[in-house]
């Protein structure tokens, strides 16, 4: 196997994210030497690599404990977050201890977001195992959990110490799950890299046949991702206005998320709210037609889905006055001028985004195989 790409994240505790294969050595380096007792926070559907961790850990002298949270989103709630602080209290983790999270998205938001809370922040070092996790979430500090009210709500800006990509895991990763993820990997090639979007055109079956033969075009496709969110959040850890960018669809997703009750993948929920940002800046004389189709069919080239059922158009634009970049009454979408171009919406009319809505309600339904 070839050698490891390290990409570094910068800012002010700048950390490594390690792209390769089998790279469970490179956890103690992430860890430090401070380091004594480390809690590996994991799904069930991962039991045997954390596993594999805690006795890696072990003979490397660590003290290694393992806590199972529950699959996907019902992690990402405040009981659970409740139950490993219990475990930390009760195996006396101290500010020179440190959790590793392995796992999807949720699975890292939650690890983080815990590391964060606990005596006020200690180590995490991020072990992701989806492509979601890989490209977007376990990297760039940003944790959390959701609540009744909405996705996300509660949460902290955290860096983690290290992040390590073991694209091996991606073998197991079930390929619906590998397509969401590549919702993300879309949104950063239109906000940010259009590369990206070439290398899907040239051959999308490539990532969606059931086993993954090219291992070179995905590790490409991470490694290309990664460096933009890096990129991105070395610039704005707290999303003081350049991060909202990594927001692109997810205004709209994050509704279609709580609306659906989290049974919608987050990138598929994302996907469609990539196609409505799309609509909402053509109508609104910024974006081009032609970008407007790119959208569609490269997500729908994925088996990805553009269009959303159209009676829950006021349920939507409930959840989406939740969304962190409102302000007061102020509804902020992040939309392009071009491949490359990101810019802020702030306060549409109405009606425009009715308009949006209706562009991308009236299709028939699509890619229903991601959705649960
Ligand atoms: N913090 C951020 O910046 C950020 C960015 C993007 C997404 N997110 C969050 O990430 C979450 C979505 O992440 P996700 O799509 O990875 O979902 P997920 O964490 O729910 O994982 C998806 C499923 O895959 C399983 N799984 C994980 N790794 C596996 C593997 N290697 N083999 C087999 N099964 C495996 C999990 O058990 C789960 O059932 C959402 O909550 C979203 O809000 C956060
Ligand atoms: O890292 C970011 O910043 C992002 O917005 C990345 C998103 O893909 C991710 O889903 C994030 O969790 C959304 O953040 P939120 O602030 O809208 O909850
Ligand atoms: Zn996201």
């Amino acid at each position: 196997m070839s050698e490891p790409t390290r990409i570094r994240v910068g800012g002010e505790r700048p950390y490594d994210v390690v792209v390769g294969y089998h790279l469970l050595g490179e956890l103690a380096g992430l860890l430090g030497d401070k380091v004594r007792k480390v809690l590996v926070v994991h799904p069930r559907s991962l039991t045997a690599s954390a596993e594999a961790v805690r006795d890696d850990l072990e003979k490397e002298g660590y003290q290694a404990f393992l806590a199972e949270v529950p699959d996907a989103e019902d992690a990402k709630t405040a009981q659970v977050a409740a139950f490993l602080w219990h475990v930390l209290g009760q195996a006396d983790f101290t500010r020179s201890d440190a959790v590793v999270g392995i796992g999807g998205g949720a699975t890292t938001d939650l690890a983080g977001f815990v590391a964060s809370t606990w005596l006020r922040g200690i180590t995490v070092v991020q072990i992701a195992t989806t492509v979601v996790a890989m490209v977007d979430a376990a990297v760039g500090g940003k944790t959390g959990i959701n609540t009744e009210e909405g996705k996300n709500l509660v949460g902290a800006f955290w860096t983690p110490a290290g992040v390590l990509c073991d694209l091996a895991a991606l073998d197991t990763l079930p390929v619906h799950e590998r397509v969401a993820g590549l919702g993300e990997v879309v949104k950063h090639g239109f906000i940010a890299d259009e590369r990206t979007l070439e290398l899907i055109e040239a051959d999308p079956s490539a990532l969606t046949a059931p086993q993954l033969t090219d291992r070179d075009l995905v590790r490409e496709l991470v490694e290309r991702s990664v460096r933009v969110k890096a990129e991105v959040v070395t610039a704005d850890l707290r999303e003081s206005f350049r991060r909202e960018i990594l927001n692109y669809g997810h205004t709209l997703g994050h509704a279609i998320e709580q609306v659906e009750r989290y049974r919608w993948r987050h990138g598929a929920a994302v996907s469609v709210g990539m196609v409505f940002a799309a609509e909402l800046a053509r109508l609104a004389g910024r974006l081009p037609d032609d970008v407007v189709a790119r959208h569609r069919e490269i997500l729908r080239s994925l088996g990805l889905p553009t269009s959303y059922r159209a009676d829950r158009w006021e349920q939507l634009l409930a959840a989406m006055r939740r969304d962190k970049k409102s302000r007061g009454d102020l509804l902020r979408f992040v939309v392009l001028e071009d491949v490359g171009r990101p810019v802020r919406l702030e306060g549409p009319d109405p009606t425009l985004l009715a308009a949006a809505f209706a562009e991308i309600s009236r299709e028939p339904a699509s890619g229903a195989g991601v959705l649960l």
